[in-house]
């Protein structure tokens, strides 16, 4: 696998996933991946549907256990360690589908999450309303969260991973349903997270929002690595295409996201 072109400082941290394989009854959906997200650093995951990257946030986060390899978060050993436990040890990530408080509103979704992660009731409401207009929400902030656009409810799932204060945040998907305008506020939000030396993990199917975002880019086709590398170093290799079929290969390199 390639070295990162810009990795950071020894002792800055990464969150690992090493040699890692699971199966589902006849179906091996990873087979000895290896992925390293660094702090300080968005990096991308992609891949067809069905290429095993759910699979892989799942293992990383806890809601899945691998059959064979490990997870390891600066320098510590968290296979086998619950999501829960995960969380509070600087492990985030949102969901695909789902995963909010539904009765609550926006804010006391961000804010609860905040208090479940250790931070006092006054020190919550700041951490949500910081998070809220960061990633302008400020108009949905009293509306209750089983009733918001697609959108909106993607930006909350993203605050509320944030709200843990993470040291690493895992996005499954966070810009599926945004418009261009929304996924380019995205894209500058993580580039600000990552800023303050969390590491991202963006998972996308968006190419001009992954290709623009990333500092590192990790493809899987069919449960394997297939290749990694600076988003310059993927783009220009011929088994990015190949390890897509169909119209997601156009999606490539196209795109108005500037
Ligand atoms: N709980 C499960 N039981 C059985 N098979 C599963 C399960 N979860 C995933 N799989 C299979 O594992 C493979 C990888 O699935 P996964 O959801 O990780 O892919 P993905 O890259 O996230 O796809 P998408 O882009 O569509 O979300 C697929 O063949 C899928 O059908």
């Amino acid at each position: 696998m390639m070295q990162h072109s810009d990795t950071p400082p020894a002792g800055a941290g990464s969150l690992q996933g090493d040699s890692l394989s699971r199966a589902y009854s006849g179906v091996q959906a990873l087979q000895d991946v290896s992925i390293e997200i660094p702090r300080g650093r968005v990096t991308g995951l992609i891949g067809a549907n069905g290429a095993g990257k759910s699979t892989l946030v799942n293992i990383l986060t806890g809601y899945d256990s691998p059959d064979s390899g490990r997870v390891i978060a600066d320098d510590s050993d968290l296979t086998g360690v619950r999501p829960e436990r995960r969380a509070r040890r600087g492990v985030a990530r949102t969901f695909q589908h789902g995963h909010l408080f539904s009765r609550c509103t926006v804010l006391e979704n961000v804010e609860v999450t905040a208090i479940a992660c250790g931070a006092a009731p006054k020190q919550a409401r700041a951490i949500a309303q910081g998070l809220i207009e960061e990633l302008q929400l400020g108009d949905w902030m009293l509306h209750d969260a089983d009733r918001l656009p697609h959108g909106v409810e993607r930006r909350l799932g993203v605050a509320r991973a944030l709200a843990t204060r993470p040291s690493y945040v895992l996005l499954d998907e966070p810009a599926a349903g945004l418009n261009d305008g929304e996924a380019a506020q995205l894209r500058e939000s993580m580039r600000d997270v990552a800023a303050r030396n969390v590491g991202v993990l963006l998972i996308d199917h968006n190419m001009p929002l992954i290709f623009s975002s990333c500092d590192y880019i990790y493809v899987l086709g069919a449960g394997k690595n297939v290749l990694d590398g600076s988003p310059d170093q993927v783009r220009h290799d011929e088994r990015l295409a190949s390890s897509y079929l169909g119209s997601a290969a156009q999606q490539i390199s196209e795109g108005p996201l500037a």
